[in-house]
Protein backbone atom coordinates (compact mmCIF):
# COMPACT_ATOMS: atom_id res chain seq x y z
CA UNK A 1 0.00 0.00 0.00
CA UNK A 2 1.54 3.30 -0.65
CA UNK A 3 -0.77 5.35 0.75
CA UNK A 4 -1.65 7.95 -2.14
CA UNK A 5 -5.14 9.41 -2.02
CA UNK A 6 -7.83 7.50 -3.15
CA UNK A 7 -11.55 8.65 -4.67
CA UNK A 8 -13.12 7.77 -1.06
CA UNK A 9 -15.69 10.32 0.06
CA UNK A 10 -16.69 10.53 3.84
CA UNK A 11 -18.19 14.02 5.26
CA UNK A 12 -18.41 14.63 9.22
CA UNK A 13 -21.29 12.28 11.01
CA UNK A 14 -21.53 15.33 13.11
CA UNK A 15 -20.67 18.54 12.00
CA UNK A 16 -20.74 21.01 14.75
CA UNK A 17 -17.84 18.60 16.47
CA UNK A 18 -16.12 15.39 17.03
CA UNK A 19 -16.53 14.50 20.20
CA UNK A 20 -19.43 13.38 19.82
CA UNK A 21 -18.48 11.20 16.47
CA UNK A 22 -19.39 7.29 16.78
CA UNK A 23 -15.85 5.16 16.88
CA UNK A 24 -17.32 2.16 16.27
CA UNK A 25 -15.95 -1.58 17.31
CA UNK A 26 -14.85 -2.93 14.11
CA UNK A 27 -15.06 -6.78 13.47
CA UNK A 28 -13.21 -8.70 10.45
CA UNK A 29 -15.22 -11.89 9.04
CA UNK A 30 -12.81 -13.92 6.98
CA UNK A 31 -13.00 -17.50 5.37
CA UNK A 32 -12.99 -19.08 2.28
CA UNK A 33 -15.70 -18.78 -0.77
CA UNK A 34 -19.45 -19.39 0.29
CA UNK A 35 -17.82 -20.34 3.43
CA UNK A 36 -21.01 -18.33 5.09
CA UNK A 37 -19.20 -15.14 5.89
CA UNK A 38 -22.41 -12.95 5.12
CA UNK A 39 -24.62 -15.12 6.43
CA UNK A 40 -22.81 -15.06 10.07
CA UNK A 41 -23.25 -11.24 9.74
CA UNK A 42 -26.66 -11.59 8.78
CA UNK A 43 -26.98 -13.78 11.92
CA UNK A 44 -25.54 -11.22 13.93
CA UNK A 45 -27.67 -8.72 12.67
CA UNK A 46 -30.47 -10.49 13.19
CA UNK A 47 -29.48 -11.51 16.78
CA UNK A 48 -28.69 -7.59 17.60
CA UNK A 49 -32.79 -6.83 15.96
CA UNK A 50 -30.60 -4.66 13.39
CA UNK A 51 -32.06 -6.09 9.94
CA UNK A 52 -35.38 -4.83 9.66
CA UNK A 53 -33.85 -1.32 10.85
CA UNK A 54 -33.72 1.97 8.55
CA UNK A 55 -30.02 2.69 7.18
CA UNK A 56 -29.63 5.67 9.53
CA UNK A 57 -30.76 4.07 12.72
CA UNK A 58 -28.84 0.89 12.21
CA UNK A 59 -26.17 0.47 15.36
CA UNK A 60 -24.47 -2.39 13.52
CA UNK A 61 -23.83 -2.07 9.33
CA UNK A 62 -22.07 -4.93 7.91
CA UNK A 63 -19.68 -4.22 4.08
CA UNK A 64 -18.39 -6.58 1.87
CA UNK A 65 -14.80 -6.25 0.66
CA UNK A 66 -16.12 -7.74 -2.57
CA UNK A 67 -17.36 -3.54 -2.70
CA UNK A 68 -13.40 -3.08 -3.37
CA UNK A 69 -12.95 -4.85 -6.26
CA UNK A 70 -10.80 -3.11 -8.44
CA UNK A 71 -12.69 -1.94 -11.93
CA UNK A 72 -11.23 -3.81 -14.73
CA UNK A 73 -9.91 -2.75 -18.11
CA UNK A 74 -11.51 -4.21 -21.14
CA UNK A 75 -8.77 -6.97 -21.47
CA UNK A 76 -9.17 -8.21 -18.25
CA UNK A 77 -13.36 -7.52 -18.58
CA UNK A 78 -12.92 -10.38 -21.28
CA UNK A 79 -10.87 -12.77 -19.36
CA UNK A 80 -13.16 -12.36 -16.56
CA UNK A 81 -16.59 -13.07 -18.82
CA UNK A 82 -14.59 -16.23 -19.84
CA UNK A 83 -13.82 -17.26 -15.80
CA UNK A 84 -10.00 -16.39 -17.06
CA UNK A 85 -9.92 -13.22 -14.58
CA UNK A 86 -7.89 -13.92 -11.02
CA UNK A 87 -11.19 -12.44 -8.29
CA UNK A 88 -9.04 -14.49 -5.68
CA UNK A 89 -5.62 -13.00 -5.59
CA UNK A 90 -5.00 -10.32 -4.01
CA UNK A 91 -4.11 -7.84 -6.96
CA UNK A 92 -8.06 -8.40 -7.29
CA UNK A 93 -8.58 -5.78 -4.50
CA UNK A 94 -7.92 -1.49 -4.01
CA UNK A 95 -6.89 -2.27 -0.63
CA UNK A 96 -5.84 1.37 -0.65
CA UNK A 97 -9.85 2.42 -0.97
CA UNK A 98 -10.37 -0.49 1.39
CA UNK A 99 -8.29 1.00 4.28
CA UNK A 100 -9.07 4.53 3.65
CA UNK A 101 -12.91 3.51 4.19
CA UNK A 102 -12.19 1.45 7.28
CA UNK A 103 -10.17 4.35 8.79
CA UNK A 104 -12.67 7.09 7.78
CA UNK A 105 -15.48 4.38 9.67
CA UNK A 106 -13.18 4.26 12.35
CA UNK A 107 -13.34 7.98 12.85
CA UNK A 108 -16.83 8.27 12.85
CA UNK A 109 -17.54 9.42 9.61
CA UNK A 110 -20.55 9.08 6.94
CA UNK A 111 -18.72 6.86 4.01
CA UNK A 112 -19.31 6.60 0.69
CA UNK A 113 -18.83 2.29 -0.50
CA UNK A 114 -19.06 1.21 -4.18
CA UNK A 115 -21.39 -1.14 -4.79
CA UNK A 116 -20.32 -4.52 -7.05
CA UNK A 117 -22.21 -6.73 -9.28
CA UNK A 118 -20.60 -9.83 -9.89
CA UNK A 119 -23.23 -10.72 -13.23
CA UNK A 120 -21.41 -7.95 -14.83
CA UNK A 121 -17.67 -8.05 -12.58
CA UNK A 122 -18.07 -4.17 -11.84
CA UNK A 123 -19.24 -1.43 -9.60
CA UNK A 124 -23.10 -1.25 -10.01
CA UNK A 125 -25.92 -0.20 -7.52
CA UNK A 126 -27.42 -4.19 -5.99
CA UNK A 127 -28.67 -2.29 -2.79
CA UNK A 128 -29.67 -5.39 -0.59
CA UNK A 129 -25.70 -6.91 -1.44
CA UNK A 130 -23.86 -5.01 0.39
CA UNK A 131 -26.37 -4.76 4.04
CA UNK A 132 -28.16 -8.22 4.23
CA UNK A 133 -25.07 -10.57 2.08
CA UNK A 134 -26.86 -12.49 -0.66
CA UNK A 135 -30.60 -11.99 0.26
CA UNK A 136 -32.51 -10.92 -2.92
CA UNK A 137 -30.69 -8.09 -4.71
CA UNK A 138 -32.00 -5.03 -5.93
CA UNK A 139 -30.13 -4.18 -9.20
CA UNK A 140 -30.27 -0.87 -11.28
CA UNK A 141 -28.43 -0.07 -13.99
CA UNK A 142 -26.39 2.87 -13.05
CA UNK A 143 -22.78 2.79 -13.19
CA UNK A 144 -20.16 3.88 -10.39
CA UNK A 145 -22.98 3.90 -7.73
CA UNK A 146 -21.98 4.35 -4.21
CA UNK A 147 -24.10 3.36 -1.01
CA UNK A 148 -23.76 5.43 2.34
CA UNK A 149 -22.47 3.88 5.22
CA UNK A 150 -23.67 5.73 8.26
CA UNK A 151 -21.78 5.93 11.66
CA UNK A 152 -22.66 3.00 13.64
CA UNK A 153 -21.62 1.07 17.21
CA UNK A 154 -20.24 -2.03 15.18
CA UNK A 155 -18.93 -2.68 11.73
CA UNK A 156 -19.01 -5.93 10.18
CA UNK A 157 -16.83 -6.31 7.02
CA UNK A 158 -16.53 -9.64 5.71
CA UNK A 159 -13.92 -11.10 2.51
CA UNK A 160 -11.76 -13.30 1.42
CA UNK A 161 -8.74 -11.59 2.22
CA UNK A 162 -9.48 -9.09 4.92
CA UNK A 163 -7.11 -10.34 7.58
CA UNK A 164 -4.25 -10.40 4.33
CA UNK A 165 -2.88 -6.65 4.59
CA UNK A 166 -1.56 -6.08 7.71
CA UNK A 167 -2.41 -2.17 7.65
CA UNK A 168 -5.71 -3.19 7.39
CA UNK A 169 -5.81 -6.47 9.79
CA UNK A 170 -4.32 -4.19 12.71
CA UNK A 171 -7.25 -1.80 12.40
CA UNK A 172 -9.85 -4.61 13.49
CA UNK A 173 -10.64 -4.85 17.05
CA UNK A 174 -12.27 -8.75 16.52
CA UNK A 175 -11.21 -11.06 13.99
CA UNK A 176 -13.62 -13.88 13.09
CA UNK A 177 -12.94 -16.35 10.79
CA UNK A 178 -15.73 -18.80 9.10
CA UNK A 179 -13.98 -22.50 8.63
CA UNK A 180 -16.46 -23.95 6.59
CA UNK A 181 -15.21 -27.90 4.96
CA UNK A 182 -13.97 -26.94 1.27
CA UNK A 183 -16.55 -29.82 -0.11
CA UNK A 184 -19.34 -27.63 1.42
CA UNK A 185 -17.55 -24.87 -0.04
CA UNK A 186 -17.85 -25.92 -3.35
CA UNK A 187 -21.44 -27.13 -3.51
CA UNK A 188 -22.65 -24.08 -2.20
CA UNK A 189 -20.59 -21.96 -4.57
CA UNK A 190 -21.80 -23.49 -7.68
CA UNK A 191 -25.54 -23.01 -6.44
CA UNK A 192 -25.10 -19.58 -5.51
CA UNK A 193 -23.21 -18.58 -8.93
CA UNK A 194 -25.38 -20.45 -11.16
CA UNK A 195 -28.69 -18.96 -9.18
CA UNK A 196 -27.70 -15.69 -8.22
CA UNK A 197 -24.51 -14.60 -10.20
CA UNK A 198 -25.77 -15.39 -13.66
CA UNK A 199 -23.03 -18.03 -14.35
CA UNK A 200 -23.11 -21.38 -15.91
CA UNK A 201 -21.83 -24.71 -14.33
CA UNK A 202 -18.56 -25.21 -17.10
CA UNK A 203 -17.43 -21.37 -16.11
CA UNK A 204 -17.86 -21.92 -12.24
CA UNK A 205 -15.97 -25.28 -11.74
CA UNK A 206 -12.62 -24.05 -14.51
CA UNK A 207 -12.88 -20.86 -12.01
CA UNK A 208 -12.49 -22.49 -8.78
CA UNK A 209 -10.11 -25.19 -10.10
CA UNK A 210 -7.90 -22.18 -11.84
CA UNK A 211 -8.39 -19.16 -9.37
CA UNK A 212 -10.73 -19.67 -6.49
CA UNK A 213 -8.74 -23.07 -4.47
CA UNK A 214 -4.99 -22.13 -5.36
CA UNK A 215 -5.40 -18.87 -4.21
CA UNK A 216 -7.33 -19.95 -0.89
CA UNK A 217 -4.47 -21.83 0.01
CA UNK A 218 -2.20 -19.46 -0.78
CA UNK A 219 -3.74 -16.42 0.26
CA UNK A 220 -6.78 -16.85 2.30
CA UNK A 221 -6.11 -19.89 4.22
CA UNK A 222 -2.63 -18.47 5.80
CA UNK A 223 -5.13 -15.92 7.23
CA UNK A 224 -6.74 -18.05 9.58
CA UNK A 225 -3.80 -17.74 12.04
CA UNK A 226 -4.79 -14.25 12.61
CA UNK A 227 -8.16 -14.92 13.99
CA UNK A 228 -9.87 -13.98 17.61
CA UNK A 229 -12.44 -16.42 17.10
CA UNK A 230 -12.75 -19.60 14.04
CA UNK A 231 -16.25 -20.34 13.81
CA UNK A 232 -16.76 -23.92 12.67
CA UNK A 233 -19.40 -24.38 9.87
CA UNK A 234 -20.22 -20.96 9.97
CA UNK A 235 -24.00 -20.33 10.89
CA UNK A 236 -24.54 -23.72 11.70
CA UNK A 237 -22.47 -23.31 14.64
CA UNK A 238 -24.93 -22.17 17.40
CA UNK A 239 -22.49 -22.72 20.10
CA UNK A 240 -24.18 -25.70 21.88
CA UNK A 241 -23.11 -29.30 22.20
N1 LIG B 1 -25.11 -22.94 7.32
C1 LIG B 1 -25.54 -22.96 6.06
N2 LIG B 1 -26.31 -23.99 5.64
C2 LIG B 1 -26.74 -24.04 4.37
N3 LIG B 1 -26.46 -23.11 3.43
C3 LIG B 1 -25.71 -22.06 3.80
C4 LIG B 1 -25.21 -21.94 5.13
N4 LIG B 1 -24.47 -20.81 5.21
C5 LIG B 1 -24.50 -20.26 3.98
N5 LIG B 1 -25.25 -21.00 3.14
C6 LIG B 1 -25.52 -20.71 1.72
O1 LIG B 1 -24.28 -20.81 1.03
C7 LIG B 1 -24.13 -19.76 0.10
C8 LIG B 1 -22.92 -18.93 0.48
O2 LIG B 1 -23.14 -18.36 1.76
P1 LIG B 1 -22.61 -16.92 2.11
O3 LIG B 1 -23.00 -16.61 3.50
O4 LIG B 1 -23.01 -15.94 1.05
O5 LIG B 1 -21.05 -17.20 2.03
P2 LIG B 1 -19.82 -16.19 1.85
O6 LIG B 1 -20.29 -14.84 2.27
O7 LIG B 1 -18.75 -16.76 2.73
O8 LIG B 1 -19.47 -16.27 0.39
C9 LIG B 1 -25.44 -18.94 0.14
O9 LIG B 1 -26.27 -19.39 -0.89
C10 LIG B 1 -26.02 -19.29 1.50
O10 LIG B 1 -27.41 -19.23 1.52
O1 LIG C 1 -16.65 -10.39 -10.36
C1 LIG C 1 -16.41 -11.25 -9.51
C2 LIG C 1 -15.99 -10.94 -8.22
C3 LIG C 1 -15.76 -11.94 -7.31
N1 LIG C 1 -15.94 -13.23 -7.66
C4 LIG C 1 -15.71 -14.32 -6.68
O2 LIG C 1 -16.35 -13.97 -5.47
C5 LIG C 1 -15.69 -14.64 -4.41
C6 LIG C 1 -15.74 -13.78 -3.18
O3 LIG C 1 -17.05 -13.63 -2.74
P1 LIG C 1 -17.63 -14.61 -1.60
O4 LIG C 1 -19.00 -14.06 -1.33
O5 LIG C 1 -16.72 -14.48 -0.42
O6 LIG C 1 -17.66 -16.00 -2.15
C7 LIG C 1 -14.27 -14.89 -4.84
O7 LIG C 1 -13.94 -16.23 -4.58
C8 LIG C 1 -14.27 -14.59 -6.35
O8 LIG C 1 -13.85 -15.69 -7.09
C9 LIG C 1 -16.31 -13.55 -8.94
O9 LIG C 1 -16.46 -14.75 -9.28
N2 LIG C 1 -16.54 -12.55 -9.84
Amino acid sequence: MDGSPTHVSYERSKSASNIFEKKPFLIGVAGGTASGKSTVCRRIMEKLGQDEMDDTQRQVVCITQDSFYKELNSEDGLKARKGKYNFDHPDAMDFDLLLDTLQAILHGKKCQVPVYDYSTNSRLLVYFRILKGSCAPLYSRKKDEFITIHPADVVLLEGILVFYCKEIRDLFHMKLFVDTDSDTRLMRRVLRDVKERGRDLEHVLNQYLLFVKPSFENFCLPTKKFADVIIPRGADNSGKL
